[in-house]
């Protein structure tokens, strides 16, 4: 039973630990290189000018958005101590699907920040008058502002052929002070996992938008270390046993150098340890922990997703499986087919070639898939090419504990000959 002096912790400050948790500057760790740039490239501001836009880019958990958000929090508070407002207008556009979403989710987090009421409907008003509520409240409020949209790639609209949802906001964005529907001074700062994001930009977008780069290497094992160590005091002094940290890191290490995980499997190991009532953090708490993420990662990934997504995720590793030719990647207009074939056969609907490459993309976040951007040689356009870091088959068994996809499963022999010749057809193209 529950009693009064509950039990022994061996966290003093778990909010250290915790991923969204806002750190001090000192914390921070391997990046000043990046830090030094957002810094030079912000610094304008503070004189009265306009500083240029950025596109941050690298993987997963380099600490993009810990940066960028580091350094406008500094300029905030700079600019108020001189009475000026900047306004740091911050989105992730992973769940938003329409470029008229992203307006409206833009509107919606400056009115908060201002205090002020959205003022326009979400729905049943044209996309132009979302941006112009947006210009009004941010001219009415900021005397200069920086949008910052994390995972913009991910924002692809919904019309095949259509110019991406990503690029059209960009362009708006970053042409809103010199067209003074801002009067104030603009910059975009974009964040993304594609190192090739801006290949497939229109050119009036990527002449007006024009980001200077900022690159986020992965963290090797003893920047991970540092990490930790800087958060050490998350625990009770003596909570630790030595080789924890070190251990944390090297698995860390493994899936990409990626610092939320590092700092994720940190937490799961004291989470663990505080289960069993265990006073010390060991060694087997950190391996236990790793585990049980990687069991966890995979079964809610495939539960909490929608049947479309099941759909998209089912048929790429259904190409992995099925493939003869050596190496498991699949070629996303390859997966697109079988995809295509999939839902026919279920009678469901059917998604774009954008929105299905979205929904597979968005499953790299979880590590279970890599993605990479493929040339198919001169004049022969882009395609995204996805690798399956685990088993694709174990996959596609999980998703067929969803019974919709049941009949599918039974007509293997017909879904490996449909998977080898789109694979045929694509090759020899
Ligand atoms: N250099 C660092 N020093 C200390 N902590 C870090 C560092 N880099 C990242 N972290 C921590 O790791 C977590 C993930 O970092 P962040 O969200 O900035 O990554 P990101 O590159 O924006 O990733 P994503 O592309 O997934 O959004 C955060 O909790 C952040 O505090």
């Amino acid at each position: 039973m529950l009693d009064d002096e509950g039990e022994a912790s061996v966290f003093v400050n778990r909010d250290l630990v915790e991923p969204d948790t806002i750190i001090d500057e000192e914390r921070i760790v391997g990046r000043d290189d990046q830090l030094e740039s957002v810094v030079s490239f912000l610094k304008p501001t503070l004189q009265g000018n306009r500083p240029p836009n950025m596109l941050l880019y690298g993987p997963a958990g380099t600490g993009k958005s810990l940066i960028i958000g580091a350094v406008t929090q500094q300029i905030i508070e700079l600019c108020q101590s001189k009475g000026e407002r900047f306004g740091v207008v911050d989105i992730n556009c992973q769940p938003i699907n329409t470029l008229d979403q992203a307006v409206y989710e833009l509107v919606q987090t400056v009115a908060q920040d201002v205090g002020r009421e959205v003022g326009v409907p979400e729905t049943g008003v044209s996309t132009k008058r979302k941006y112009r509520r947006l210009y009004e409240l941010i001219n009415e409020h900021y005397n200069s502002v920086i949008f910052i949209l994390d995972e913009i790639d991910l924002l692809v609209g919904r019309r095949e052929n259509d110019e991406p949802a990503y690029s059209k906001l960009l362009y708006q964005l970053s042409r809103a002070s010199n067209t003074n529907e801002i009067e104030g001074r603009v910059s975009v700062a974009a964040l993304t996992n594609d190192p090739k994001f801006m290949e497939d930009i229109d050119g009036r977008a990527e002449s007006s938008f024009n980001p200077r780069d900022v690159y986020f290497p992965d963290y090797d094992a003893n920047q991970l270390r540092e990490i930790l160590e800087n958060r050490r005091d998350a625990f009770r002094q003596d909570a630790l046993e030595d080789d924890v940290i070190p251990l944390v890191a090297a698995f860390a290490a493994q899936s990409h150098g990626d610092a939320r995980k590092a700092i994720d499997l940190f937490r799961g190991a004291g989470d663990l340890a505080d289960e069993r009532g265990d006073e010390v953090v060991t060694e087997d708490h950190v391996r236990e922990s790793q585990e049980e993420i990687d069991k966890d990662r995979s079964l809610k990934l495939v539960e909490g997703l929608t049947t479309q997504k099941k759909i998209s995720l089912y048929a790429t590793a259904a190409v992995a499986h099925h493939s003869n030719r050596t190496g498991s990647s699949v070629p996303s207009p390859v997966g697109f087919k079988v995809y295509q074939w999939v839902t026919n056969e279920l009678d469901a609907d059917q998604m774009t070639r954008e929105t299905y490459v979205k929904y597979v993309k968005e499953l790299s976040t979880y590590g279970l898939i890599s993605t990479s951007r493929k040339s198919r040689g001169r004049g022969g356009g882009m395609y995204m090419e996805f690798t399956f870091t685990g088993d694709p088959e174990a996959m596609m068994t999980r998703i067929v504990d969803d019974t919709r996809l049941e009949g599918i499963a039974q007509q293997e022999e017909l879904l490996s000959s449909v998977v080898n010749a789109q694979l045929k057809e694509f090759h020899e193209e």
